[in-house]
């Protein structure tokens, strides 16, 4: 809208977090009021297509109907709403103003209200997740799977219980949440597929629909299939809320995975772990007064962004309880669930900025891990004692750990002057003494399953990847 003046806006989703992308503008054909009465317009429109087919409406409705919606807007709606008091009777008066008098009773013909509601929404959130959602997704994980590439080999010192446990390589660490991103969005690409529509009528039994037609489950499948969506196998006056619930729960466990991402990756950015850092541009601010500082800013507002959508789902959850066959108490809590999707794709958007300016502190992370470096070897020796017939090798090291804390000698030291534990070491082959001698190596397979993983996803969404990194 032209000189709109976004600061009169109340949702900081409009003036804050949805804005400055090209592509936010994209969200608006989708998830605005404006969007919410143009597919309820589209829906209006089918149901006249389908019965213009039929020869009930006369042929020329269609053409009607097209061009009353065409030229229909948001404002008008609203201000008759404001006379009905009933925003699909405000809707359908709308249009019926704008046709002849032949095809005006064919608007609405036999529907209720929620056959229209229920079916613009699932219809525009297909729409929303097909053009917007899985595009913004695919490219944050586009930026994650390329840091997991040129980090495959990187050594970094895996955490457990904020301990020091045994090395893995920051390309694999990265690697989990390119997988985990990648299943829900494919898990999100099923749920909207999933979702359904209705022209079933003010209880679901098709109690008007079935005066004028024999069939009115096939002319229910008519007019949704104008629209490329199927009915559920039973609905009231709404659709089952399950398809709908579903669906906002890939979204919201998909928010959960950016969350526990940028959670983490603030972890690594800590003073004392400084593995990683966000790009800080040559003029950026860190602190108000303490002018050294370099925040984790965006990692922070992922993570405060989730903190106010994810409890959203409750809301999603409560709206399955409805009353008989309907009461209104879904109406205005579910007229919030484009902001859902936009804080979504907003996140999305910031982390794949950050992501793909990541600085990577490969001088920490080869201090971090040398930091306790003696100790990691602790499990491969055990097992291998083990392996050798040690009858109680894990509190043989375990006191050789304990040894090497109080004193400045490595494991492999201790072993060497611990008569009993010398024989074993020498029955090592070489391969399983470099093991310990260079603890840089026991990272397993990670590296490889890096790489498997990322190029299975590359496969699979087909982006681009800089092999070299
Ligand atoms: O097809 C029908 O309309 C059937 C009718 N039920 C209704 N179905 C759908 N909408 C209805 C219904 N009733 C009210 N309204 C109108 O919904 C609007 C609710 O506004 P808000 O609470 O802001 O979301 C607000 O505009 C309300 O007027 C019934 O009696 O079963």
């Amino acid at each position: 809208m032209p000189n709109r003046d976004i600061f009169a806006n109340i949702s900081p989703l409009d003036h804050r977090y949805a804005r400055n992308e090209a592509q936010f503008t994209e969200l608006e054909k989708y998830l605005s009021e404006n969007a919410t009465i143009k597919y309820q317009a589209q829906v209006e429109l089918a149901l006249v297509k389908v019965l213009a087919k039929r020869g009930i409406a006369p042929a020329k409705s269609v053409a009607e109907v097209e061009a009353a919606i065409a030229s229909l807007t948001t404002a008008e709606v609203y201000a008759e709403e404001s006379k009905t008091r009933h925003n699909i009777r405000a809707l359908v008066n709308c249009i019926q103003a704008k046709v002849s008098p032949a095809t005006r009773p064919y608007i609405h013909f036999t529907a209720t209200s929620y056959d229209i509601v229920d079916t613009a929404n699932s219809l525009r959130y297909q729409k929303a997740t097909q053009n917007l959602i899985l595009p913004y997704l695919k490219k944050l994980q586009q930026s994650w799977a390329q840091i997991s590439l040129r980090e495959k080999d990187q050594i970094q010192i895996g955490r457990t219980h904020g301990q020091h446990a045994v090395p893995v390589t920051f390309g694999f660490t990265m690697a989990e949440y390119v997988s985990r991103l990648g299943e829900r969005i494919e898990t999100i690409s099923v749920q909207a597929e999933k979702l359904i529509g209705k022209f079933a009528g003010a209880v679901g039994a098709y109690n008007a629909s079935s005066i004028f037609f024999e069939d009115p489950e096939e002319f229910e499948a008519e007019v949704l299939a104008e629209l490329g969506l199927k009915p559920g196998e039973h609905s009231t006056q709404i659709i089952a809320a399950e398809p709908l619930t579903d669906f906002l729960h890939s979204l919201v466990s998909t928010f959960s995975v950016l969350a526990a991402f940028a959670d983490d990756m603030r972890q690594l950015q800590r003073s004392e772990i400084a593995e990683i850092g966000e790009y800080f541009a040559a003029e950026q601010v860190g602190s108000s007064t303490m002018p050294h500082k370099r925040n984790p800013i965006n990692y922070e507002n992922v993570k405060s962004l989730w903190k106010a959508f994810m409890p959203r789902m409750i809301t999603v959850y409560l709206d399955q309880l409805s009353e008989h066959q309907r009461d209104l108490t879904n109406s205005a809590s579910s007229r919030f669930i484009p902001e859902l999707i936009t804080a979504l794709i907003s996140a999305a958007a910031r982390l794949t900025k950050v992501s793909s300016r990541m600085v990577v502190d490969r001088e920490n992370l080869a201090k971090n891990f040398a930091q306790n470096k003696q100790m990691i070897v602790a499990e491969p020796l055990y097992i291998l004692l083990a392996a050798h017939g040690h009858p109680d090798a894990h509190e043989a090291v375990r006191k050789l750990t304990l040894k090497a804390q109080k004193t400045d000698l490595s494991l492999e030291e201790l072993v060497e002057e611990t008569t009993e534990l010398r024989d074993y070491w020498q029955q090592f082959s070489q391969k399983q003494q470099q093991l310990i001698l260079k603890p840089e190596k026991y990272t397993g397979i990670a590296a490889q399953k890096t790489e498997k993983i990322v190029k299975r996803w590359q496969q699979k969404f087909n982006y681009d990847l800089k092999l070299e990194g």
